[in-house]
């Protein structure tokens, strides 16, 4: 049983998973502030305590992850070789040396005791003995000659065929190989699922050194680990937060073919690894995930880039499936990688997913209607079964049961401004500060990869469990569970988002999971488990359930809000459809909201760095026109052969109608130039209310706002026009050069927009010519065209924010009236017994604490 800790502690530990305060208060005050009890009463009972591997009741039963929480002890043989120099590059004569003489020396033998088998396809073979039995002494000579080429090769089918169930290579994991081969460090770019994970795996079976892999996320090694020793290949993986210690001696001895490391571990581990270089000795040092090397990544991880010590004597093999081409360049440079690094470069267009965008508020309001048609996809494919929302009571319910039912809460303190329109400008900004603030302590980010220690991380090869198939079929056959529909993943922005969606679908007959790093590990665990074990129908996670997580049958991702990066989604996007089949992936956005939200630690470079990702991603929600999938590849870049991917909502529904935005255009320039709109003589420059304010030194660059406000006033005929719609007009302006952002650091939406000499001279030449400005609306205009909102309102509205005084007095009025109404709905909930008192020793506790 986990020790008790503080009560405030506590909270604000499960505030941070993202539970409910309510729901928190009501557990705490059924079993005091004891985490364990918390804990489970709070997942539904489900969690298991920790060490523990346990599955919700009524599921099918999965297997236990072999020697996941099973740590065996060292053996006799684990010392570590003798520390001797410094790392030296392997070459193929070292390996195939190694492969025929050096495994008695090596030590591995204690964990690869598994017998010699001479039956085709037996996992169990230990590898160098039957290279050595095929190859003889030939070996040495198989760089140079020919011969060696198709023996390399068929060492490898014989290989890929024993251990994967593969019938053969794809041509871009021989070219790999190849530079394996040649003693070339290799930069692998290619798409999500493609393998790229053999590329690295597959150099530990060929000879008896040790393949080092550094990765970024735990669960991700975890997941390859469990892989590899199904499918009779030692592996572990090494982390700061990895609890038997003998795990890393045994590695570093070693006595697994493949060591997962992350990068904050590897730079701890020199001296042994350069122990471990001399013998048995190190094939391959393989970075997965390599775009975290690169502070232009979207997932920038600092030790990463620290990594460049690497660049011994030893091929380097750096993967990545979403890598921009500055974030190659970056790779290189960071790594140093050599000069003759061979770039296996493959396409990033994956045919089988099916992109689509909705506008959508994404709050608890929108659940209902957005989620509809995913529960009733599983619930139909569990005809018989008994829909469980309207049954309370139910064992299977829930396994984030809240006591309260706080949506109306959440709504008010989310104003959206999508529906209450520009005359809530204000009235928006403040609460979007407000939850800003909450989403960006909520975010996961990859700061630590102690965040994702979900294992104990030893995997010694095993049997395969299911002989009878093959590995490369194994996770795609019982998707019973899941109706034949695979599983979803929805990813959420929020840690606080993923208890919430996940508590609503299971409230709504599914059986749903939330992930986020915060969470206890044994959750994490069992439900990294159950996922892959079929036993979720939907795993509702923030990005700490990405990068790199490998199942056949995901025929679903549903990211729900925008992600931080195109690469982050087109990552999170490529988990769905690995084993080739049709998959969904549904952005659901706001049109009307542009993302402000970055990672809280960051220098003013990576800042605008972050900008610029999220405005990317943002403007591809926005897209009407262009192939979903082309965009995605294009941004990558490279350049889609076909017209589109024939599948996606824009391929399917086709553009809207193209609209001639000169006139618009002509106005809104004309008012960033300081002339009139056209028609009236006293639309100046100057009359537009803080135009030469010089805010924030961008001197006489009108704020947007101002630019929309001014148009709107002066020209009855754009009164209606809504903010957003000129905010699209001034994308559309920007794509063509014609306007620009005078702020340092561009946000996702224009602040301050300046013409440019292009718009100039597009101007001077629209009085003489008739040539129209022809362009595809995007999603935010067309949807700002269907609901046009009155201007008389939002100037009212707007001016009167801009007086401090009114505005202080709208603020408090406005915060009065959102505490009464929080207050009002929640004394009207039934609350469980043990509330009051609950609450009321929260209070004591917090308002003690504050006192102090
Ligand atoms: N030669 C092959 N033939 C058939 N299937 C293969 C082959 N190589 C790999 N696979 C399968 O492809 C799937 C995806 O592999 P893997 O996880 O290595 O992809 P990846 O490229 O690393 O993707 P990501 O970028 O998302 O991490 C795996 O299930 C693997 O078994
Ligand atoms: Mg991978």
């Amino acid at each position: 049983m986990d020790p008790d800790v503080s009560a405030d502690g506590l909270i604000a530990e499960l505030l941070d998973m993202g539970f409910d305060f309510d729901a928190i208060s009501a557990a705490v005050g059924a079993v005091g502030p004891r985490r364990a009890e918390v804990l489970e009463l709070l997942l539904g009972g489900s969690a298991p305590r920790a060490g523990q591997e346990g599955r919700r009741g009524g599921g099918v039963p999965c297997r236990p992850a072999p020697s996941a929480a099973r740590p065996r002890p060292a053996g006799k043989g684990a010392k570590l070789p003798n520390p001797r120099g410094r790392l030296r590059q392997s070459s193929i004569t070292d390996h195939v040396g190694s492969a025929t003489g050096g495994r008695k020396e090596s030590g591995r033998e204690a964990s690869t005791s598994l017998p010699c088998s001479s039956a085709p396809g037996d996992p169990r073979v230990p590898v160098g003995a039957d290279f050595c039995s095929k190859l003889g002494p030939q070996s040495r000579s198989l760089v140079e000659n020919s011969t060696g080429e198709s023996d390399q090769m068929d060492r490898v089918s014989a290989v890929l065929q024993k251990h994967f169930g593969f019938s053969c290579l794809k041509s871009f994991q021989k070219e790999v190989l190849d530079a394996w081969f040649a003693h070339r460090d290799c930069l692998v770019l290619a798409a999500t699922g493609s393998g790229k994970s053999l590329c690295f795996q597959i150099p530990a079976l060929l000879t008896a050194k040790i393949v080092v892999v550094i990765s970024p996320l735990i669960s991700l090694m975890h997941d390859q680990c469990l892989k590899l020793a199904n499918h009779g290949i030692s592996a572990c993986f090494l982390g700061s937060g990895q609890p038997d210690s003998r795990v890393e001696g045994k590695a570093m001895a070693g006595m697994y073919k493949i060591v997962y490391v992350c990068p904050e571990t590897i730079l701890r581990l020199m001296e042994p690894l350069k122990k471990l270089a001399e013998k048995p000795g190190i094939a391959l040092f393989a970075i997965d995930e390599v775009h975290c090397v690169s502070k232009w990544g979207h997932d920038f991880r600092p030790d990463y880039s620290k990594l460049k010590f690497l660049k011994h004597d030893i091929p380097l093999m750096a993967l990545t499936a979403t890598a921009t081409i500055p974030v190659r360049e970056d790779i290189i440079k960071s790594l140093k990688m050599s000069k003759d690094t061979t770039i296996v470069l493959t396409s990033f267009f994956r045919p089988n997913l099916r992109f689509s965008v909705k506008h959508s508020k994404t709050s608890v309001s929108s659940y209902g209607k957005d989620f509809q048609e995913l529960i009733g996809t599983y619930n139909a494919s569990r005809k018989g079964q008994q829909i469980i929302h309207e049954n309370d009571t139910d064992s299977e319910r829930s396994s984030y049961e809240s006591w309260n039912d706080s949506a109306s809460d959440y709504e008010d303190e989310n104003v959206d401004s999508a529906s209450h329109g520009d005359k809530n400008v204000g009235k928006t900004k403040t609460s979007m500060s407000v939850v800003k603030e909450n989403i960006e302590n909520e975010l996961d980010l990859y700061q630590g990869v102690d965040d994702f220690d979900v294992s104990c991380g030893e995997f010694l090869e095993c049997s395969r469990p299911e002989s009878s198939k093959s590995p490369a079929q194994s996770n795609q056959t019982s998707s019973s569970e899941c109706g034949d529909q695979g599983p979803t993943i929805v990813y959420v922005p929020t840690r606080k988002e993923t208890v919430e969606v996940a508590n609503f679908l299971c409230k709504s007959g599914l059986r749903a999971a939330a992930y986020n790093a915060k969470m206890p590990k044994s959750h994490l665990r069992q439900v990294h488990q159950q996922f892959h074990c079929n036993d979720l129908e939907v795993v509702v996670a923030t990005i700490a359930f990405g990068m790199g997580i490998d199942k056949s049958n995901v025929r679903r991702i549903i990211h729900y809000g925008l992600p931080q990066s195109l690469e982050a989604y087109y990552q999170e996007a490529g988990r769905a459809g690995r084993d080739g089949k049709l998959s969904d992936c549904t952005l659901y956005c706001n049109f009307f909201r542009a993302p402000t939200l970055l990672p809280n630690k960051r220098s003013e470079e990576q800042t605008k760095a972050a900008y610029r990702m999220l405005r990317d991603c943002f403007h591809y929600s926005l897209n009407t026109s262009t192939c979903r999938a082309k965009i995605l590849v294009k941004y990558f870049g490279e350049d889609f052969g076909h017209d589109g991917c024939r599948m996606c909502d824009i391929c399917t529904n086709g553009p809207p109608q193209m609209h001639d935005f000169k006139e618009e255009a002509i106005v809104f320039m004309n008012v960033l130039q300081g002339r009139s709109g056209g028609e009236t003589e006293d639309m100046i420059y100057s009359s537009v209310p803080h135009y030469s304010s010089g805010r924030r030194g961008f001197g006489d660059v009108p704020n947007f706002r101002m630019v929309v406000s001014h148009i709107r006033e002066k020209l009855p005929r754009f009164a209606a026009t809504d903010k957003m719609w000129w905010q699209g007009l001034s994308r559309i302006l920007e794509g063509l050069r014609y306007v620009q952002e005078a702020a340092e650091t561009p946000r996702v939406s224009m602040q301050y927009p300046e013409l440019t000499e292009e718009g100039l001279k597009f101007l001077r030449s629209s009085q003489s010519e008739e040539q129209p400005l022809y362009a595809y609306p995007d999603a935010a205009m067309l949807l700002a065209m269907k609901e046009p909102r009155p201007f008389s309102d939002f100037s009212e509205w707007g001016r009167g924010w801009a007086d401090p005084e009114i505005r202080r007095q709208r603020l408090a009025g406005k915060k009065a009236g959102r505490r009464k109404r929080k207050w009002r709905s929640r004394s009207r909930q039934q609350q469980p017994a043990g509330f009051t008192t609950a609450k009321e020793r929260l209070a004591a506790i917090l308002a003690k604490k504050r006192k102090r």
